[in-house]
């Protein structure tokens, strides 16, 4: 290559790194894969050494790639907070360990961790309390998200223990477990919010929040893996034993840690990995090899982006090869209509694959998919695996390209696509069997209206029976009995059980119905944010596009959708009809009436799930006999209110601090006793 040539390339390269690392760290939506990413960034660095008068000191190669956004306020780090030099191969991995004994010599230690696929975070302790949490960001200063931070129940706000140093840092990384992940990305899914492609995505993008509240109720977790301190090298020999008194004074450190006396113990943790990992309820990349010592720690040093005494060695993501057949348009109870691509079944990362993912039209356009083609095949973070590319090699010369439907698979009406939309919607949300179910689906779920007795196919068999068209449909089912007991499958009992699942579902708050119609874009957080704001429902379908912007962080594409709900006359009459019914359709102004005072200066914590009152109606019960509720099991704290479920650290806590762990039954007899 000449000189000229190259100049080119790495200017081509560096520009669409830093495009990358935008992607990936500013808006946590990648759209390359981290293989691929590191690729480039090698070929990058490989240009850079072959000319190094083409060396930039902005290059992404001499940079920590950076996450700092206008949204918080950028804080300095004490200690630069450097990235770790990767490899995919064992052969680096060995040349890695031959640079260490050059210079050390052979006499140290490895310390080998899991690489959690999370983003990294710093969190500062002043006296045994939680000051600061700032994300790595450049390296060199990053956001200050302590407010979001605080949220994270595995993050202690203060310590509980001594012998910690007056001043220290900790960091880790901060992340999201697969099964919560799921879980809240399938509900965003239905509510036609931005899906995230994967736990480390999502978890980055939690953090980056303006809403702590909502930060709270997605469920992060934070490993920590590090510390730093002026005397911690006077304190601890090394890493390991540094390790071992972060986790005694109340931080959470992964267990699957080994301490390895060669590289080949270490290649040999890689490897059980490799292959455990898919069990573990996390994601990770890879794994941290470390020098133990800190002395030969110092020896070794940094370079401008990394430690020397330190490496990751990444697993590559798993693909496999399959045969494409067919695509299936599904649609949901939006209109939103997503292609999956069949696939002969392949088995990958330990499970049987038959379906993937295409997300939309624009994707199989950049797949450029033909039929019969072979794909590649590849699971990330998500429950459904994606197609990564075609095999180009494997296509036959007179495959024809895909053809997007222009008309809906399931009633035939044509199809639509917003202006900057990928998604394409069918409009016939009245009369589109798929959409009138999964809306009811929707409606009766646990998250909305709740009602027990009624699942999923109940409405379905409803609907083919033609009892159901629409929700209020569900509130004439009490005077329809006759019709009901008639049906197979149900008993006088469960259909008892039914009706007075749906009775009970008109005492659910305003927010969950506003959630409950299944307005597209209005989620559970957005729900309870308008509920909160226009107070109820008629005051909101009055509300104007720009009304409906001014509330916090609630942007023009749902304002949009909801001035269009309302603008709907069925809509409208829909409403009035649950009215009728007595739904709550305005928030109750919750005055908490005194109703004794047999708690009167006891504190207590709630915790877990009940059988008999909701979190709400405890908290309640409480504050209206004088009780207080804290936030947090503390030795000053009286009763422990505990549930099914709870977690087992809070558990062993209470129990640490011999704090009384009452039920909701207790809490009674409590309130009767006294
Ligand atoms: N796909 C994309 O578009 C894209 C863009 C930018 C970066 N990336 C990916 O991110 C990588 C670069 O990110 P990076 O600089 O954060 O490097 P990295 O993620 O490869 O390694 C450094 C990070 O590992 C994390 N980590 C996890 N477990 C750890 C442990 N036990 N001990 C120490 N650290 C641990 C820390 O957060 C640390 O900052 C790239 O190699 C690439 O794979 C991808
Ligand atoms: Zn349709």
């Amino acid at each position: 290559m000449s000189p000229a040539e190259a100049a080119i390339r790495i200017e081509e390269l560096t520009a669409e790194l830093n495009e990358y690392n935008y992607q990936y760290y500013v808006l946590a939506n990648p759209s390359i894969s981290d293989y691929d990413f590191d690729q480039k960034l090698k070929e990058l660095e490989e240009l850079e050494r072959l000319f190094p008068q083409f060396l930039d000191a902005d290059s992404p190669t001499q940079k920590v790639g950076g996450d700092i956004t206008q949204r918080f306020n950028t804080v300095r780090h004490r200690w630069p907070m450097l990235s770790l030099s990767n490899t995919y191969s064992e052969q680096e991995l060995r040349d890695f360990d031959a640079r260490v004994r050059r210079a050390i010599g052979d006499d140290f230690e490895y310390v080998c961790e899991l690489k959690f696929d999370g983003l990294s975070i710093s969190l500062t302790y002043e006296n045994g309390v939680l000051k600061r949490a700032v994300t790595r960001g450049d390296g060199v200063q990053g956001d200050d998200v302590t407010a979001n931070v605080r949220t994270i129940k595995k993050i202690p706000n203060r310590l509980r223990t001594e012998g910690y140093p007056e001043l220290f840092e900790i960091r880790g990384e901060i992340f999201m477990h697969r099964p919560a992940f799921q879980r809240l990305n399938n509900e965003r899914i239905e509510n036609g919010e931005m899906a995230y492609a994967n736990p480390r995505n999502f978890a980055a993008g939690t953090i980056k929040l303006q809403d702590s509240a909502e930060v709270a109720r997605r469920p992060l977790d934070c490993f920590l893996y590090f510390l730093n301190a002026d005397n911690r090298n006077r304190l601890f020999k090394n890493h390991w034993e540094s390790l071992e008194a972060v986790k005694s004074w109340g931080f959470h450190v992964c267990e699957h840690t080994a301490l390895c006396a060669n590289i080949d113990e270490a290649l040999a943790f890689i490897a059980k990995w490799e292959k455990e990992r898919h069990d573990l309820s996390y994601d990770i990349d890879g794994i941290v090899i470390k020098v133990n010592d800190y002395g030969q720690q110092e020896e070794l040093g940094f370079t401008a982006k990394s430690p020397r005494w330190s490496i990751s060695y990444k697993y590559k993501a798993e693909q496999v090869e399959t045969v494409f057949q067919s695509v299936s348009y599904q649609v949901g109870r939006t209109g939103a209509v997503t292609p999956v691509a069949n696939l002969k079944p392949v088995l990958l990362a330990g499970t049987t694959v038959k379906r993937a993912s295409l997300h939309n039209a624009n994707e199989i356009a950049r797949l450029d998919l033909r039929e019969g083609d072979t794909v590649f095949v590849e699971k990330g973070g998500e429950i459904i695996p994606k197609v990564m590319g075609v095999n180009m090699l494997k296509r036959s010369p007179d495959a024809l390209p895909i053809v997007y439907p222009l008309s809906c698979p399931e009633c035939s009406t044509l199809l639509v696509r917003k202006a900057g939309e990928a998604v394409h919607y069918c409009p016939n949300d009245e009369g589109c069997p798929p959409q009138i179910v999964g809306r009811m689906q929707h409606f009766i779920s646990r998250k909305a209206m709740d009602i027990e007795g009624m699942g999923d196919e109940t409405i379905e068999t409803f609907y083919r029976q033609g009892l159901l068209r629409n929700i209020i449909d569900i509130y004439a089912l009490q005077d329809k009995q006759d019709i009901l007991i008639g049906l197979e499958r149900f008993g006088q009992k469960s259909i008892d059980n039914m009706l007075a699942g749906i009775e009970k579902s008109k005492e659910k708050p305003f927010e969950k119905v506003l959630f409950a119609l299944g307005i597209r874009y209005v989620g559970e957080t957005v729900a309870r944010k308008l509920a909160l704001h226009f107070k109820n429902i008629d005051v909101l379908a009055a509300a104007s596009k720009a009304e409906i912007e001014m509330v916090h962080e609630i942007g023009e594409r749902i304002a949009e959708s909801v001035t269009e709900y309302f603008a709907n006359d069925i809509h409208r009459e829909q409403i009035e009809r649950l009215k009728q019914h007595g739904l709550k359709l305005a928030v109750e102004e919750k005055v908490t009436k005194r109703l004794g005072d047999a708690l009167e200066g006891k504190s207590f914590v709630i915790s877990g799930v009940f059988e008999q009152f909701s979190r709400e109606e405890l908290t309640a019960i409480i504050e209206s006999h004088g009780g207080k509720l804290l936030s947090s099991i503390s030795g000053k704290l009286d009763y422990l209110v505990a549930g099914d479920k709870m977690g087992p650290s809070k558990l062993a806590k209470a129990e640490k601090l011999r704090i009384p762990i009452i039920s909701e039954k207790e809490l009674l007899q409590l309130i009767a006793n006294n």
